[in-house]
C-alpha cells in the first residue's frame, strides 16, 4: 500500500483517485474548494464533475493542501494546465522530502511553451523530486468510473519510477504501459486536443467521417513532425498517447475539446462556448502554443494554424477548412522522411 495524494478534484483527478483507492492504496484527494472536500467526505459524491457517479467511502478529501501533502509519498498533479505552476508554487510552502510525482494533465504553456513535467521542474526544487512520471493515454474518465477497459502509459526516462507508478494504477480495468520518452507522450497528449477541437468543428460544420479520418490522420503527421522536431520519437506517435489518445478524442462525445469544437462549427463564439463547457478546454490554450511551436521549430502545422485563426483571429469555421483544402498539393510524407 502507498500513501498517495491526488491535486485536483475534477474529472480526472477524482476518477483516478478512486482507481488509486480500489487498488488498495491510502488516498487522499485535494480540492483547491471546501465545499467540494465536504461533499466528497459527507455524500461521496463530485455532482459538479462525475453526476450520478457514488464515490468509495475509503476515498477522502482535503481542501487543505498542507494536509494533502503531507499524506503523501506519491503525489498525482491532476489540475489542468494552467493551474500547474500555481498549485506547484503553494506546495514548494510545504513540501519537504523528496517525492515521486505523477502528472496526468495534457497541454503546453503559451508564451514559455513548456510542456507540464518542465514547468513542475521550474517551480519546484530539485530536492524534493524523486521522479516525475507522465501519465496519459486513450483514456475518459466518464469510462473509468464505469471500469470500461482503459489503456494509458506511464513515461519516465528513469524506467524504474515508470514501472512504480504502472504497479500503482494497474489492475483488471486500467491497463498502464512503460514508455521512455516523455517528450513525446507530453506532445501527444497536448496536441490531441488541439486535432479533437478542429475535429468537432467540422462535425459541427455537418462534415462526416471522411473529414474526420483527414483531420485525424492528418492531425498526427503535424503532431509527429513538430514532436521529433523537439526530440521525441517517431514511434511514440503511432502508439497510445499518440494515435490512441486522437481516436478517442476526435470521436467521443465525452471530449470537452470535440464538444467545444462541435458547437464553434455550429456557430457559437469561444467565450459562449467556454460559459457553457464550465470544464477544462485545453486545446484552446495549447492551440496558441503549437501555433507558437510551429514558428519557433519552423514546422508547417496546418491544421494547427487553421484552428488558431478561426479560435483568435474571428476566422470564419467554414472557410478555414476551405483554405485547408486548397493548400499547395504535397507527398503525403512530407516533413516526416527526408
Ligand atoms: N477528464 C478526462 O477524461 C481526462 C482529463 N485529462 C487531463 O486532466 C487534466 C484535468 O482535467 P479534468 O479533471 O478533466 O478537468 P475538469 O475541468 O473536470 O476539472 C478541473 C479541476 O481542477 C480544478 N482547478 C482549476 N484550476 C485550478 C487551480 N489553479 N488549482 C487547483 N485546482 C484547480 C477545478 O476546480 P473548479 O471547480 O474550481 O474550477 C476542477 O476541480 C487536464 O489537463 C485534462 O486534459 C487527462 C485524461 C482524461
Ligand atoms: O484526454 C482525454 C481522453 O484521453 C480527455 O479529453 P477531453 O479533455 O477532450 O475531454
Amino acid at each position: 500500500m502507498n500513501k498517495v495524494t491526488v491535486l485536483g478534484a475534477g474529472s480526472w483527478g477524482t476518477s483516478l483517485a478512486i482507481v488509486l483507492a480500489e487498488n488498495g492504496h491510502d488516498c487522499l484527494l485535494w480540492s483547491h474548494r471546501e465545499d467540494q472536500a465536504n461533499e466528497i467526505n459527507n455524500q461521496h459524491t463530485n455532482a459538479k464533475y462525475l453526476p450520478s457517479v457514488e464515490l468509495s467511502k475509503v476515498l477522502k478529501s482535503t481542501h487543505v493542501l498542507a494536509d494533502a501533502v503531507a499524506h503523501a509519498d506519491v503525489i498525482v498533479m491532476a489540475v489542468p494546465t494552467k493551474g500547474i505552476r500555481e498549485t506547484c508554487q503553494k506546495m514548494m510552502e510545504t513540501l519537504d522530502r523528496k517525492m515521486l510525482f505523477v502528472h496526468v494533465s495534457k497541454g503546453i504553456e503559451p508564451d514559455s511553451l513548456l510542456r507540464i513535467s518542465e514547468i513542475m521542474r521550474e517551480e519546484l526544487d530539485e530536492a524534493f523530486i524523486e521522479d516525475i512520471v507522465v501519465l496519459s493515454g486513450p483514456s475518459h474518465a466518464e469510462e473509468v468510473v464505469l471500469q470500461h477497459p482503459t489503456t494509458v502509459a506511464a513515461a519516465c526516462e528513469n524506467l524504474a519510477s515508470a514501472e512504480r507508478v504502472q504497479d500503482l494504477f494497474m489492475n483488471q480495468y486500467f491497463r498502464v504501459y512503460t514508455n521512455q520518452d516523455v517528450i513525446g507522450v507530453e506532445m501527444g497528449g497536448a496536441l490531441k486536443n488541439v486535432i479533437a477541437l478542429a475535429a468537432g468543428v467540422t462535425d459541427g460544420l455537418g462534415f462526416g467521417d471522411n473529414a474526420k479520418a483527414a483531420l485525424i490522420t492528418r492531425g498526427l503527421a503535424e503532431m509527429s513532425r513538430l514532436g521529433v522536431k523537439m526530440g521525441a520519437q517517431p514511434l511514440t506517435f503511432a502508439g497510445l498517447t499518440g494515435m490512441g489518445d486522437l481516436i478517442v478524442t476526435c470521436t467521443s462525445v465525452h471530449s470537452r475539446n470535440w464538444r467545444a469544437g462541435n458547437m464553434l462549427g455550429k456557430g457559437m463564439t469561444l467565450q459562449e462556448v467556454l460559459d457553457q463547457m464550465g470544464m477544462v478546454v485545453e486545446g484552446v490554450r495549447t492551440t496558441k502554443a503549437a501555433h507558437q511551436l510551429a514558428e519557433k521549430y519552423d514546422v508547417t502545422m496546418p491544421i494547427a494554424s487553421a484552428l488558431y485563426e478561426v479560435l483568435f483571429d474571428e476566422q470564419n469555421a467554414s472557410d478555414g477548412v476551405g483554405k485547408l483544402m486548397q493548400r499547395m498539393k504535397k507527398h503525403e510524407m512530407a516533413g516526416l522522411f527526408e
